[in-house]
């Protein structure tokens, strides 16, 4: 196979074998072509010249005349002031710009070129590939044509339009947009009547000529299927350019349902319609604790148990739309609404199925207690700079890494919830479920089926089906007992098997559950003070008093007052539609002049109080609560004693002491300044229990002697 190489403005004739590469490329020598050129390439007769002779000669043709379209093309040539008698190609376009021109179009085009060439080789044809320019992008065919076309700088990076060359088959079928074929002296430049030529314009898929190919060789070899055989490898071309776009546009598509399909918050499944899953979204995976990577492909059958009404569709054709159900997947339950619908292909068959759902959040008919609430709080939502509470968030953000359970001490509205959001947020469980149960809202005989879940026919008034407790739906996230010094004993006992065992009993069933749950307990209450007066178990206590977080009253921490207000003034008054220009100075001395018993919580009120009252845009003294301005009553020292009978003093003193060093008998002593057994008698005497067991002083390795 020989090809045209240009070297500057000079053309030269290369072989390449049919697997060529650079080192595979050798120069033609001399002799060689001057024999090939001679056996096959000769001059038109007279006959031929004749029209072609009277149109460039005398401007007309007479009878018999030549075709129309070409005619018409050398009307063009003269009129654009094109040399007959000239026709070796003086416009060029630089290698580089050659190089951005040639793209998908050579790529697709040269395989197709190469086999066209394997058709007609040795009868002295050369195939040409060009842009919509008219400037050819390749060319290859036998050395003769090669050679000859070399002559005319018919080679890659030339200009073959019409207006550049004159009449010849590419310009021509550029021009006109319809395939062409130029033979002889139908040329406009009298060099190239040597050749004939056939060539076809290559369309897009929307119908724009984005090139055209080109076969041309010696006039003599002229065959009314040239044209016929350039056109047939011009459709392989369109059709290889149609089958890229498709391409591109399925890849587009796909892109574009990647993005929607990861975007959407829902969980999102979809199956083919062997029930194999195609795809998978983030928030589906995090839902069921899997990962994409392992589920598609895989029957959905084998990852998801499903209830019989989302198999029954799955496996026939019933429309399933906002239903609740219940999905478990290898590691975790969810409860879910989910919608399924079928695809469907064009003639009505079913091609597979997608399926939504969201975990359900619903108030729970039980009071105190929530399914699940939104853990949407940060650590960067607490506000707070002061010395303690900065020693807090410390504290807790480095416990939200750890898989320990935490136990959140402080008074009501200090942010207890806040801060167990933000540690389960911070935590490795993010993804996972945050159940929040106030322990103290829930009636005692309710709380062992909130907590467990009851199976189908437990109890009267049982939920058909069964329900599911905040364990299991806290499984592979964080449940938050609030208000655990309320639990009844009972359940405590309960509770502690969970903690131990890590598996649940449901009411009214005997078959363990295994769950993955973070406990978060608070409580405002000492839970010291619980245990010694035998109202919270204290094995209980120190299953969960693992990591102790203390957050600090409002009141010892006045820094974060100003802080506070501001940021309630900014949120409230923008929820109730009022605007807060400015307030009066004095507020602020007020406000930290407050002991906060009800702490941010009613610092929050007192705040929403005052905005609520707020006429025009200055927030004023006057629109605080009253309370807040009035002063505490200074109380004598007198006053405020408190008169008790001796005992009852002394039984004090040992119950405070003991929950002071955590039951630790030898400290208690030592700071009464009493010995032990005279300890141990008034313990006995006043009825305290010691923290420990009857026999040991303490039962946890953190109170001992
Ligand atoms: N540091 C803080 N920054 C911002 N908001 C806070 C902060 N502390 C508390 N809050 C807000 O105060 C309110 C009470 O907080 P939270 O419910 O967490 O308190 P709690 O200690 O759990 O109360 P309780 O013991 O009564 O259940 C909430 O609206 C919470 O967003």
């Amino acid at each position: 196979m020989y090809k045209l190489v240009r070297v500057e403005d000079q053309f030269r004739v290369i072989e390449r074998s049919a697997s060529a590469d650079a080192a595979a490329i050798n120069h033609v020598s001399e002799p060689v072509l001057q024999e090939s050129l001679s056996q096959l390439w000769s001059p038109c007769t007279q006959m031929e010249r004749q029209f072609w002779n009277d149109f460039v000669r005398k401007g007309s043709v007479e009878t018999p005349p030549v075709r129309r379209a070409i005619l018409e093309s050398w009307e063009r040539c003269k009129n654009a002031g094109v040399e007959f008698d000239e026709g070796k190609c003086r416009d060029f376009i630089s290698d580089r710009d050659l190089e951005e021109r040639k793209g998908l179009l050579r790529e697709i085009s040269e395989p197709i070129m190469e086999t066209l060439h394997q058709c007609v080789r040795g009868s002295g044809f050369v195939i040409v590939l060009v842009d919509t320019d008219g400037y050819i992008l390749a060319s290859l065919g036998d050395l003769v044509s090669i050679r000859q076309a070399e002559k005319l700088n018919f080679g890659p990076g030339a200009n073959w339009s019409e207006h550049s060359v004159g009449t010849n088959a590419i310009g021509t079928a550029l021009t006109i947009g319809c395939p062409i074929e130029v033979t002889g002296a139908e040329h406009y430049c009298e060099t190239h009547h040597l050749w004939t030529c056939a060539a076809a314009p290559i369309r897009d898929p929307q119908g724009g000529v984005v090139g055209c190919l080109d076969m041309s060789g010696p006039r003599e070899k002229a065959h009314f299927h040239s044209l016929g055989i350039t056109v047939a490898a011009v459709r392989a071309i369109e059709e290889r350019l149609q089958l890229e776009q498709s391409h591109k546009y399925y890849v587009s598509v796909s892109k574009h349902l990647a993005t929607i399909f990861n975007s959407v918050s829902e969980g999102l499944i979809t199956i083919d319609n062997k029930g194999l899953i195609t795809g998978i979204n983030a928030p589906a995976a995090r839902l069921l604790m899997l990962h994409p990577r392992d589920l598609v492909g895989r029957s959905i059958d084998d990852v998801l148990r499903m209830d019989r009404k989302l198999n029954d569709f799955l496996h026939g054709s019933r429309e399933y739309s906002e239903e609740e159900l219940l999905l478990k997947s290898q590691r975790t339950y969810v409860r879910c609404v989910g919608s399924a619908n079928s695809i469907i292909s064009e003639d009505g068959s079913k091609l597979g199925a997608v399926f939504t759902f969201t975990k359900v959040r619903q108030a729970s008919s039980q009071p105190g207690a929530r399914h699940e609430s939104d853990s949407r709080f940060m650590f960067k939502d607490i506000i707070g700079e002061s010395l303690t509470m900065r020693d807090t968030l410390e504290k807790a953000k480095k416990v939200a890494k750890s898989p320990s359970t935490v136990l959140i001490l402080g008074e009501s509205g200090t942010g207890k919830e806040l801060f167990a959001q933000a540690i389960h947020n911070a935590s490795d469980r993010r993804d996972g479920p945050f159940v929040s149960v106030n322990c103290g809202a829930i009636p005692a005989e309710l709380i062992q089926s909130e907590l467990f879940g009851y199976v189908e026919g437990a109890f009267t008034g049982a939920k058909k089906g069964g329900r599911l407790g905040k364990l299991e739906l806290a499984n592979g996230g964080s449940i938050f007992l609030d208000e655990i010094g309320d639990m009844p004993l009972e359940m405590q006992v309960n509770l502690l098997r969970v903690l131990e065992g890590k598996a649940i009993v449901r009411v009214g069933d005997n078959k363990m559950i295994p769950v993955n749950v973070r406990i978060i307990a608070a409580t405002n209450r000492s839970l010291y003070d619980e245990v010694s007066k035998g109202r919270f178990r204290e094995d209980l206590f120190y299953r969960l008093n693992v990591v102790a977080i203390t957050i600090p009253p409002l009141r010892d921490r006045k820094g974060d007052v100003r802080l506070l207000t501001n940021h309630y003034i900014e949120t409230i008054s923008r929820k109730v539609g009022k605007n807060v220009e400015s307030m009066e100075p004095a507020i602020y001395g007020v406000l930290e002049a407050y002991h906060w018993p009800g702490n941010v919580r009613e610092l929050a009120n007192a705040i929403e109080y005052a905005v609520n009252l707020l006429q025009g845009e200055e927030l004023k003294l006057s629109h605080l609560p009253p309370h807040l301005k009035r002063k505490e009553p200074v109380r004598t020292m007198a006053e405020d004693t408190e008169i008790m009978p001796l005992a009852l003093v002394e039984k004090k003193a040992i119950e405070d002491a003991l929950i002071h060093f955590g039951g630790n008998i030898t400290k208690v002593s030592n700071a009464l300044g009493i010995g032990r057994n005279t300890l141990y008698d008034k313990m006995k005497k006043y009825g305290i229990r010691s923290l420990g067991s009857p026999h040991s002083e303490t039962v946890s390795p953190e109170i001992t002697e």
